[in-house]
């Protein structure tokens, strides 16, 4: 069975708006363990915009489930992930000011670089995943670079499956494939949601973990409206 992990990143946003502390980022990752999550991500960026360090800190005392923190590691994502010691660490190649994951590593060009931090994370016993584009060099590239897992960065699935479901898993199953025949593990996310994640689970062979953020929590605020709306009615009568 693929194991779910939420991204919490969304929750931060909407707390930072008012700077208070509403929602409680720690209480819906301990709500979200209760109601079946098996772990909690996080992807703090530099600008500390959503997920601040802290939070990192804070989550490691929470979490009873898998924690995965996400990033580019530059030398401050280094230390907080070797200080908070999570189960599993993503490198993104993200820059600064993207708005969000826009890419997966060139696991060729960055291959010197990706082998050292990928040694030093394992070497304090933190599982490491690398951020790729279902791309089977690139795959073959991870392989030589040490990482245990990759996870695929599936937003041109979730775009394509729109249009042509059976053309858009095509890369995947393949880099999976790969992934597989190399002895890697496979984690998979960016833009996964209810409409298109069970197509894609269903089609990529030993999934284990996917992680899922924005669409979660736009979802569970679609789906939760109708009952909070109807509790404010109550309390107005
Ligand atoms: C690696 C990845 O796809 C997610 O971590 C995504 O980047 C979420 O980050 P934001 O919430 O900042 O968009
Ligand atoms: N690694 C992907 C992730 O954590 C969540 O991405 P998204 O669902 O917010 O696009």
């Amino acid at each position: 069975m693929t194991k779910l992990s939420v991204n919490v990143n969304k929750i931060a946003t909407l707390r930072n708006a008012r700077g208070g502390n509403v929602p409680n980022l720690l209480k819906v990752a301990t709500d979200l363990e209760s109601f079946g999550a098996q772990g909690i991500t996080i992807h703090p960026r530099p600008d500390e915009r959503h997920i601040r360090y802290q939070d990192a800190r804070d989550l490691k005392k929470t979490v009873q489930t898998e924690f995965n923190i996400e990033g580019n590691p530059i030398s401050k994502f280094i230390d907080l992930v070797l200080e908070v010691k999570p189960e599993q660490v993503t490198l993104v190649p993200d820059s600064v000011d993207a708005i969000t994951s826009n890419a997966g590593w060139d696991t060729i060009k960055h291959k010197d670089f990706l082998t050292d931090v990928i040694k030093t994370f394992k070497s304090a016993g933190i599982r490491t995943s690398i951020f790729v584009d279902p791309d089977t060099k690139m795959i073959e590239g991870a392989q030589v670079v040490g990482t245990d897992r990759i996870e695929l960065y599936t937003e041109s699935y979730a775009v394509d499956y729109e249009k042509n479901k059976e053309k858009a898993i095509l890369p995947f199953v393949e880099a999976a494939k790969k992934a597989n025949e190399l002895g890697l593990g496979i984690n998979a996310g960016h833009d996964l949601s209810l409409d298109n994640i069970e197509y894609f689970a269903k089609n990529i062979p030993n999934l284990l973990e996917v992680s899922i953020g924005h669409a979660l929590i736009s979802e569970a605020l679609y789906l939760g409206l109708d009952n909070v709306v109807n509790m404010y009615l109550q309390r107005l009568k």
